[in-house]
């Protein structure tokens, strides 16, 4: 049995938090609630995040972020891209021995377009943090809470580190994969987020399974161009982190990046939606992410270009598949002849 921290009480958070404690570890929680951290201990369940499931009861929550920090030496950082500088400052003042931290949020960050390990090799000193570990792969929350069989990735320089995170997690219904391709397990898992918000717009403009085919395949063919020239190895693309995440984001109705994409194909407004939604949709600022980083690379992202002009600049979806469709002729493999 081991000690482990979860900070971050949304869906992902609570889903992982419910993998450790059944694999019986002493597993914490940590909400900026404290009426969550309240119904987690009073009622073992997370009612806004995860309706009509009961959690383990051994699964403790607590909003005092000092005790939170001070429970182990294993950190699960689960919170939105967003929040991630603000999390981290908040514990900064708590954090005194060095710790593994294992992230598993799925985003780049605008204008600095750091990946989240970046961030955190930013945030926290080097000698308060054993290693850094992340955490993708095809997994909605909703099901691993149902015990679906679940694969994922862990992925880590140290991959040792990688191996004991393995170990905490790995149970029957949750295999995991160690990977030490950091920089393409985090892009696959942060850009798949673009095309799946592509995904749900071409079903909300009520086009088929065709379409959603091209966005996935094409998506997989940019996503791998912009990450091989960022240092990333190929063949993470095709694997749990690339081409897993893809198809299990594009095609579910538990992705809440289809979600509001298909919602945007019915032609609602970027605002409308999100307010919808109520939960994070990463691929929005993703987007915006995505196609600087296209710029900077000078690597065509055509997908990632049309769906920004969508988001950020008032091109109709519509407008946006017709681009897509009438650019100009290429040859499949374009790019990926030398691999
Ligand atoms: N859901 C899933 O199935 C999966 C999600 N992920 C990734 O995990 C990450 C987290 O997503 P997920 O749990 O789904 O998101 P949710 O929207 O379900 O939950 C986000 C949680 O973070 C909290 N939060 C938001 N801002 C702050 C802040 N500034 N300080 C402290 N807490 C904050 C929210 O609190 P509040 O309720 O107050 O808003 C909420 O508890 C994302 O990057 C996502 O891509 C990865 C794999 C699967
Ligand atoms: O990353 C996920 C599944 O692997 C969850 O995707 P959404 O954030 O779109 O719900």
């Amino acid at each position: 049995m081991q000690t482990i921290t979860v900070i971050g009480a949304g869906s992902w958070g609570t889903a992982l938090a419910f993998v450790l404690a059944e694999n019986d570890h002493n597993t914490l929680i940590w909400s900026h609630r404290q009426s969550q951290s309240d119904e987690i201990n009073s009622h073992h369940t997370n009612s806004k995040y995860l309706p009509d499931r009961l959690l383990p009861e051994s699964l403790k929550a607590t909003s005092d972020l000092q005790q939170a920090i001070a429970h182990s030496d294993v950190i699960v950082l689960a919170v939105p891209t967003k929040a991630f500088r603000e999390v981290i400052s908040n514990f900064m003042p708590f954090l005194n021995t060095p710790k593994t931290f294992v992230h598993v949020s799925k985003g780049i960050e605008p204008d600095s377009l750091k990946r989240i390990s970046e961030i955190m090799e930013e945030e926290i000193p080097a000698e308060l943090r054993s290693s850094i570990v992340v955490l993708s792969g095809p997994s909605h929350a909703e099901e691993v809470v149902l015990k679906h069989p679940t694969t994922v990735t862990v992925a880590s320089t140290d991959i040792e580190a990688a191996k004991k995170i393995q170990d905490l997690f790995m149970n029957h219904y949750f295999r995991v994969y160690t990977n030490e391709d950091i920089i393409g397990v985090e892009l696959g898992g942060s850009l798949k987020n673009v095309i799946a918000l592509a995904a749900g717009i071409v079903d909300g403009l009520g086009y088929g399974d065709n379409a959603k085919a091209a966005l996935i395949t094409r998506g997989l063919a940019e996503i791998s161009r912009l990450g091989i020239q960022m240092g990333a190895e190929p063949y993470t693309f095709i694997g749990l982190t690339g081409m897993g995440d893809l198809i299990v984001t594009c095609t579910s109705v538990h992705s809440r990046n289809w979600r509001a994409g298909n919602l945007l194909g019915k032609g609602n407004s970027l605002e409308e939606v999100l307010e919808d939604m109520g939960m994070v949709v990463e691929g929005v600022r993703t987007t915006k992410a995505a196609y600087q980083l296209s710029q900077k690379y000078d690597i065509e992202m055509p997908i990632t270009t049309a769906l920004y002009k969508v988001l950020f600049e008032g091109l109709t979806p519509k407008e946006g598949v017709d681009q897509l469709m009438l650019r100009t002729k290429k040859h499949e493999l374009e790019d990926f002849k030398s691999f």
